[in-house]
């Protein structure tokens, strides 16, 4: 298999606190993983040393084989802006841009014309369903809508990695497995991998791999 993203005992700490503890991972290209554990164990401080946002106190993060610790902090915000795409609990839309343009922010961050941009973002918001909303502003629409604006700005340039933290922790039971699975399909239909952190059994369950955080020591689950 092709590992595109791997740690090797990564610690982090704040201060004199712990939050990782020798976190091994590693993801191939367009595998999905799913990281569970109670609140408080330390999910989201792996997710941001896995995506090169927060620097490891102790071990290493490469990916497609190169350290970040060995990157200029211009050569790491490059490759999380253009290779690695986010998305948070609340979707956390730009509120003065309309859906069309904050879908397409991360091309237009990378320098892409208008048009060509808002070609692709509108296809992304095409295919989630969302055609007929690109000219609203984040206000008019519903959080379902606005969560799946969120991925389509997180997927419209196809990156090699998308990192989740709680994609659908805001949303109701039902608007979240529609969301998710509308995630899952279009990130699997583009070869985009996927690191979920979820306190959600069943949000986990889609993934094709799953780990569990717990007290910071993170360990993989064995399908049985
Ligand atoms: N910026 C920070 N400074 C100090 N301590 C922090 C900071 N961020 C997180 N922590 C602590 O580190 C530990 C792990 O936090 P983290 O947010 O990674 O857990 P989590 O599993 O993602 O939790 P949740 O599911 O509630 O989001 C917690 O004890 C938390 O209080």
């Amino acid at each position: 298999m092709d590992v595109i993203l791997r740690a090797r005992g990564v610690d982090l700490l704040y201060g004199s606190q712990r939050a990782v503890r020798g976190a091994d991972f590693a993801l191939c290209r367009g595998e999905v993983a799913a990281v569970m554990g109670a609140s408080g164990s330390g999910k989201s401080s792996l997710l941001y040393c896995l995506a090169g946002v927060l620097a490891p106190s102790k071990g290493a993060v490469s990916f497609e084989g190169v350290a970040f610790s060995g990157l200029s902090d211009d050569a790491l915000s490059t490759l999380r802006r253009e290779r690695f795409g986010f998305v948070f609990q609340y979707g956390e839309l730009l509120p003065e841009l309309t859906v069309e343009e904050n879908a397409a922010l991360p091309l237009r961050l990378a320098g892409q014309r208008k048009a060509p941009a808002h070609a692709a973002a509108g296809e992304v918001l095409e295919r989630l369903g969302l055609g007929e909303l690109k000219q609203w502003r984040p206000s008019q629409v519903s959080g379902g809508q606005s969560q799946r604006v969120a991925v389509a700005r997180a997927l419209v340039h196809r990156p090699a990695v998308v990192f989740a933290d709680e994609p659908t922790g805001a949303l109701d039971s039902a608007n979240a497995a529609a969301v998710l699975e509308e995630f899952l399909r279009l990130a699997r239909s583009q070869g985009t991998a996927v690191v979920i952190v979820t306190h959600d059994a069943d949000v986990a369950a889609h993934a094709d791999s799953q780990y569990t955080m717990t007290d910071g020591v993170l360990t993989q689950r064995v399908a049985v």
